[in-house]
């Protein structure tokens, strides 16, 4: 590899016919070189014997392929379809030509700093098979001190997850997995394996990747992870900030206006109907609805329309009308077409070829005359599409009832359309900027979708996305996996979410099959289950799938046998007072990264304020805008979410903070529990909550 560098760096050896080819020889070497170099530290981290034709060979797994040409040494990168055989538990595979090819050894190598350290042997055919050496070296990694970024587990993949990162590439994937079984950095590691040339036509360019997170905070920890995986430049963002972006309104402020419903008003009445406007407001049948009522009005719009324009062709001045009813027959085509460009450039393009057909414009002179038609037919447009902007007209749709029923008729029934009418949100203020709500941002986006088009607008050029990847799916409706699907290339669409960790359940998905549906229906929809979880000692592992089985009798966690200190339950004092005091064991265990999980924002600013009177130091993450940057911080349960510390601290553990009976609190509760790597405390001013009491004092809910 220092041979190769060396060539490549040597600007006498670089030389083209040129001085700019030159230039541009050394550049691109130089390039290379970079990229090399990073890995000569480490240049692989496995080796396979294989067996094929009788001829045995020894394959060097690494992060980046490299090919001797001077010698025998080659390095294959872990995207490959070769790197897959490190990972599987297959013991042959398909070779050229029509050949098997057999699996003789897995040998997982220890390589810091140009030595190697320590070789473990996976699988080996004549020691008798499988080693267990694939867990300890999973073990020994999974024991390390956590850090500020999310790291790639491109040595220690395993099998299951090798597999769901591998599905079939323009197929879409939902991956389902428990807090902690690796969705999230599988979704990354998903897209450096789409991005390498041995995908061919699916292959995907980072700079068109879209990554969307739950929040800003988890968003930039989690990109911290795209450098290590090769990939520059990909998107990392949140739904909303995206869909905001997309349709130029940043400016507007986002609420959540049933959230706050849900967690202040107790009346169960107006609860549920809150729960079930969400629910309607996200349904995928209300991509029907929108594109319903944009046909009616368009339609009407354009009875009142007509052209009557000439042009001059081959010389001569040539007339021509299109009166309304052929105006009409051309939109209600593009209308029922649908197509993903928007019903705007699609009308605008039927425009354009009719009158182009009518005038009996020659192949020479059609740039000639469509110049000339040009500011007609895009007034023309213009007055069809006249006042639609995707805020205004979701909610003219959603808030007038006739629009509404007419649009509605035999999409929804009569039950839905009156949910969506009715108004549980009336006694919940609104800001004074103008703002859009989180749930009826689906249907906003989903007019500028059926106008316009969705995807990737680079100047005024509009393109799919190569691939998108929705974190957390769980929380998010049905109706935007339809548009997310209308915005990216084919099939490619990978879900990552828990159904165990819905947080939101009136705007996400009631399970996977209504994810499969709005994607196209079961067989289009692969839904893979990563059945381990890495992230907890067994002892937090345990704890998590207690709260987990109260309100999904079929969360079943395995975690990997991984022994870790006894989960630590404070109660009976100040919150301030045990908290500092489970934070001081953790730091004398050794952990250095530390978080305080509260219920909410406001407990976390007052937690770090009173901590300072304990002698502790946190920092505390109440808002989007903040950074995790390590050692000790206090936030709440939202902005936790997917984050994860060397310790946790659940402060306010107890059943007044998180409502036994309300099953949205004990899904809050699983996540907050379930963010520690190697210790866990739980605090609780009065009695621990009913499900984190401890064997040996066992609390009767
Ligand atoms: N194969 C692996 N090798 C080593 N570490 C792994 C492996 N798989 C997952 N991990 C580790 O497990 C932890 C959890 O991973 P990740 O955050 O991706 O899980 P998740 O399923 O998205 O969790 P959550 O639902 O809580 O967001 C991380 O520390 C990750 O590095």
């Amino acid at each position: 590899m220092l041979r190769q560098i060396g060539v490549w760096e040597d600007r006498g050896r670089n030389v083209g016919a040129d001085l700019e080819t030159s230039l541009t020889l050394a550049d691109t070497a130089e390039e290379h070189a970079a990229m090399l170099s990073v890995h000569v530290h480490q240049p692989y981290f496995g080796s396979l014997r294989v067996r094929v034709a009788g001829r045995e060979q020894t394959l060097y797994v690494g992060k980046h392929a490299f090919r001797d040409l001077k010698g025998p040494h080659s390095v294959v990168s872990w995207e490959a379809d070769v790197g897959s055989l490190f990972y599987s538990d297959a013991l042959t595979w398909e070779a050229r030509r029509g050949l098997t090819g057999t699996i003789r050894r897995r040998r997982q190598l220890d390589v810091a700093d140009r030595t190697l350290h320590r070789l473990t042997d996976l699988y080996d055919d004549e020691a008798g098979g499988d080693t267990g050496g694939r867990e300890q070296v999973l073990v020994r990694r999974l024991s390390e001190a956590s850090t500020t970024a999310m790291r790639d587990v491109v040595e220690t993949l395993q099998p299951e997850q090798n597999g769901a990162m591998r599905s079939p590439a323009g197929q879409p994937v939902v991956i389902q997995g428990a807090a902690g079984s690796g969705k999230t950095t599988i979704g990354f590691h998903r897209l450096a394996w789409l991005a390498h040339p041995d995908r061919g036509v699916h292959q995907a360019s980072p700079t068109n990747l879209l990554v969307l997170m739950p929040n800003a905070v988890l968003a930039r920890y989690a990109a911290r992870v795209l450098p290590g995986l090769n990939l520059q430049g990909v998107a990392v963002t949140t739904p909303e900030a995206w869909a905001l972006s997309f349709l130029g309104i940043e400016k507007m402020e986002v609420t959540d206006r049933t959230l706050s419903l849900l967690l202040n008003d107790h009346d169960t009445g107006r609860r549920k109907a809150a729960w079930r406007r969400g629910k309607a407001l996200g349904d995928a049948r209300m991509l029907a609805v929108v594109q319903r009522h944009l046909a009616g009005k368009t339609l009407a719009q354009v009875e009142r329309l007509s052209l009557n324009t000439a042009a001059v062709v081959r010389g001569e001045r040539r007339a021509l009308v299109l009166d309304s009813p052929r105006l009409r027959d051309l939109l209600s085509d593009v209308l029922t077409r649908s197509p993903l460009e928007g019903y705007r450039a699609a009308f605008r393009a039927a425009l354009e070829e009719e009158t182009l057909s009518r005038l009996r414009v020659p192949d020479e002179e059609i740039t000639l005359v469509s110049r000339q038609l040009a500011q007609e037919l895009t007034g023309l447009v213009g007055k069809t599409f006249a006042g639609m902007l995707p805020v205004s007209e979701g909610r003219r749709l959603l808030t007038d009832e006739g629009a509404l029923r007419a649009a509605a008729e035999g999409v929804l029934d009569e039950r839905t359309i009156r949910i969506l009418l009715s108004d549980p949100l009336a006694g919940i203020s609104r800001p004074r900027r103008s703002h859009v709500d989180v749930t009826e941002l689906p249907v906003v986006l989903a007019v500028a979708a059926l106008l316009d088009g969705l995807g990737r607008r680079e100047g005024r050029v509009l393109t799919p996305y190569d691939h998108i990847v929705l974190d957390e799916g769980q929380d998010y409706a049905p109706l935007l996996y339809r548009l997310l699907a209308r915005a990216a290339r084919p099939g490619h669409l990978t879900v990552l979410g828990d159904s165990s960790q819905g947080v939101a359940g009136f705007k996400g998905p009631a399970n996977w099959g209504e994810v499969q549906a709005a994607l196209g229906g079961v067989d289009r929809v692969t839904v893979r289950t990563l059945s381990r979880t890495y992230r907890s000692t067994r002892q937090i592992t345990e704890l998590g799938a207690r709260i987990a089985r109260t309100y999904n009798p079929d969360a079943s966690v395995i975690g990997v046998d991984r022994e870790g200190a006894e989960v630590e339950r404070l109660s009976g004092g100040s919150l301030a007072v045990l908290s500092a005091r489970a934070v001081g064991g953790m730091l004398a265990a050794g952990h250095r990264n530390i978080a305080l999980v509260t219920r909410r924002a406001a407990d976390a600013e007052r937690l770090a304020a009173d901590l300072q009177f304990e002698d502790v130091d946190a920092r505390p993450i109440t808002t989007e805008q903040a950074r995790y940057e390590g050692g000790v911080v206090v936030l709440p349960v939202n902005l936790a979410k997917g984050l994860e510390f060397d310790g946790c601290v659940v402060v306010g553990a107890d059943a007044g903070t998180y409502d036994p009976a309300v099953p949205f609190e004990s899904r809050l509760l699983y996540v907050a529990a379930s963010r520690g790597l190697h210790a866990l405390a739980l605090v609780a001013q009065g009695t621990l909550h009913p499900l984190l009491a401890g064997d040996a004092d066992p609390v009767t809910p």
